[in-house]
């Protein structure tokens, strides 16, 4: 679904993402870890296309990344909701509907709306949610398009933690029906249960691939029984 080949992004003198290989396949429920600076927004934002790489390769469905056949394949949902503060709830969710021509929306944005407590929220203004309610919307309308692959920076952020379970479980459905998803979070609680597999990005380049058992593999303690957070502080030697 998502192949990346040596790719590089610099600002200036930081190289940001510092010639990074990976391919994720359908189903997947792929985590992208690591401490602050570590390259994981650049990553996400430039296989969105909305950061120009340096070098590399960036292929969706078989299909270049900054083509209209590509962005068909995905969603994007940033760190920070960008939403238009004088629409509503519902009219992002609309407008969303309308540039991705999605049939049946109504439907589909009142059983989005139902699971995270939007239902009686639809007609305030954007300027008017808390942050966890943008974010609300702002995951929503990453969902409604029913893509292939979704990318997702810091999801979790800002959601209750009944948001948060929903989330989960909208995850887990969608990896069910082969789609694929890749979210970047520092809440390793979060996706413990939930990721198929791992990338640990630092200084720009992946440290380690796999899932738990290959990052315990690669620690060479099989005997440990580590919970991600610990394979997370080993793994970043940040501990
Ligand atoms: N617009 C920019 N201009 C210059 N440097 C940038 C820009 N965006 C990111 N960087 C630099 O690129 C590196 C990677 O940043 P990035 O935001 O991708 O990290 P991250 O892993 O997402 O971090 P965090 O966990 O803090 O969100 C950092 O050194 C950062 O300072």
């Amino acid at each position: 679904m998502l192949k990346v080949t040596r790719l590089t992004k610099t600002f200036k003198k930081t190289t940001a993402v510092d010639n990074i290989s990976f391919t994720l396949n359908d189903g997947d429920i792929v985590g992208l870890l690591g401490p602050n600076g570590a390259g994981k927004s650049t990553t996400i934002k430039t296989i969105a296309g909305l950061l120009r790489k340096n070098t590399g390769e960036i292929t969706i469905a078989g299909h270049k990344n900054t083509l209209l056949e590509a962005k068909k394949h995905f969603t994007y949902v940033p760190e920070v909701p960008e939403l238009y503060d004088m629409l509503t709830v519902r009219e992002h969710l609309q407008f969303i509907a309308y540039a991705y021509d999605v049939p049946d929306w109504k439907e589909k944005v009142e059983g989005l709306f139902a699971r995270y407590d939007l239902l009686d929220k639809q007609e305030k203004l954007a300027k008017e949610l808390s942050k966890g309610m943008k974010q609300k919307v702002s995951i929503c309308s990453g969902l409604l398009p029913n893509p292939d692959l979704y990318l997702f920076d810091e999801p979790m952020i800002g959601l209750d933690p009944k948001a948060i379970r929903e989330t989960k479980r909208i995850f887990q459905e969608l990896s069910a029906q082969g789609k694929t998803i890749f979210i970047s979070t520092h809440l390793l609680d979060s996706i413990e249960n939930l990721c198929h597999r791992v990338l640990v990005m630092k200084n720009g380049r992946i440290i380690a691939d796999g899932d738990r058992a290959a990052l315990k593999a690669q620690l060479g303690d099989g005997s440990k029984d580590y919970t991600l957070e610990e394979l997370f502080l080993e793994v970043t030697g940040d501990e």
